[in-house]
C-alpha cells in the first residue's frame, strides 16, 4: 500500500490517508495468435480516481482496458497471462462470472451505441438482464437517477419512450453512460469515450467524469492529451505493448522521466 508524506510548515512529515488501489494488475501479458500487444504490464489503479490510458495507435491500450472486464474473451485467439486483482478477487480466473464482473466494472464504447430501443429501455434492459429489478415503480426510479447521474435527463425526460436513435450522438453517448451507471458499478472503463464527438458534448462528459469519480473508479483511454491533463489523476503511457512510464499527471506532463513520454506529449509523434 502507498503511504503519501506531506511536508508541513515547521512540522514533522506526517502520513495522510494511504492511496486505495481498487486494481492490481501484475505482470499482464495478452496475445492475439501469435501476436504478443500487451508485454509484462504491472500497474495498480487508484479507487475514485480517473486513470487515463495514454500511447500512439496500435500500442495496446485498448487490449489492456478490455483485459479489465473479460471483453478480450470474446476475440478468438486472444489469451491473457498474468494477474489482475480487483478487491482482492482475481479476475482471470476461470470460475469468474462474467456477467457479474461486467456489471461491477462497466464499460462505454469509443462509438456510441445505444440499443434500437426506447431511450427509457436502454437503461431496463440492462437492470433487467441482471435480475436487479423488474418492478416498475424501481425501474422508473433507476431511469431517472441513472439518466440525471449522466446528465440527460432534463434534456430526455419528456420523450423517455422516443427511439435512443433519434438522440444526438453527444446525448447517445450519455445515454450509454447512463446505461452503464444504472447497474451501480464500481469501475467505469471508457475507450475513446469522446473521439466521435463534438467539443460541447466532449465537454459534458469530461465534466461529468470528473463529477462521477466521487463514487467510482474511471479507467479511460483517450488519444487527447488536453482531455488527459484536463480530467486525470494518474497517466500510464504505453507505447509498443509496453508500459513505458505512469505517475499522477501532473508528474507526467511536467516532468516525465522517459524521454519516450515526453516526446508523445509534445505531440512529436502519434
Ligand atoms: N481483435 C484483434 N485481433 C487481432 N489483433 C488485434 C485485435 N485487436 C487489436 N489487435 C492488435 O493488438 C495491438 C494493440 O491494439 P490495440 O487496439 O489494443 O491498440 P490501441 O493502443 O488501443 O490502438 P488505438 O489507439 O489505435 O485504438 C495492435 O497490433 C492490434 O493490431
Amino acid at each position: 500500500m502507498v503511504f503519501v508524506l506531506e511536508q508541513q510548515e515547521g512540522k514533522e512529515l506526517r502520513e495522510l490517508e494511504p492511496k486505495e488501489h481498487i486494481l492490481n494488475i501484475k505482470q499482464l501479458d495478452i496475445y492475439y495468435g501469435n501476436d504478443h500487444a500487451v508485454k509484462d504490464i504491472s500497474l495498480d489503479i487508484e479507487k475514485n480516481a480517473i486513470t487515463a490510458l495514454i500511447g500512439p495507435s496500435g500500442c495496446g491500450k485498448s487490449t489492456f482496458l478490455r483485459a479489465i472486464n473479460r471483453m478480450n474473451d470474446r476475440i478468438p485467439g486472444a489469451r491473457c497471462e498474468g494477474s489482475i486483482l480487483y478487491d482482492g478477487v482475481s479476475l482471470l480466473d476461470k470460475e469468474i462470472d462474467i456477467s457479474a464482473l461486467r456489471k461491477e466494472i462497466g464499460m462505454v464504447f469509443q462509438k456510441p451505441n445505444p440499443f434500437p430501443k426506447s431511450i427509457k429501455d436502454n437503461i431496463t434492459h440492462a437492470l433487467k438482464f441482471h435480475g436487479i429489478t423488474k418492478n416498475k415503480k424501481r425501474l422508473k426510479e433507476r431511469v431517472k437517477e441513472s439518466l440525471q447521474q449522466a446528465a440527460l435527463w432534463d434534456e430526455v425526460s419528456d420523450r423517455l419512450d422516443a427511439s435512443a436513435l433519434s438522440l444526438s450522438g453527444g446525448q447517445q453517448q450519455r445515454l450509454c453512460l447512463a446505461r452503464t451507471l444504472a447497474l451501480r458499478p464500481k469501475v467505469i472503463l471508457l475507450d475513446e469515450p469522446t473521439s466521435a464527438l463534438d467539443p460541447i458534448s466532449t465537454g459534458k462528459i469530461e465534466s461529468l467524469l470528473m463529477k462521477l469519480k466521487k463514487e467510482y473508479t474511471i479507467v479511460v483511454v483517450t488519444h487527447n492529451m488536453q482531455q488527459a491533463a484536463r480530467i486525470a489523476d494518474h497517466i500510464a503511457f504505453f507505447y509498443q505493448g509496453e508500459l513505458v512510464e505512469q505517475g499522477k499527471t501532473e508528474q507526467m506532463f511536467n516532468h516525465p522521466t522517459e524521454k519516450r513520454t515526453a516526446s508523445y506529449i509534445s505531440g512529436q509523434f502519434s
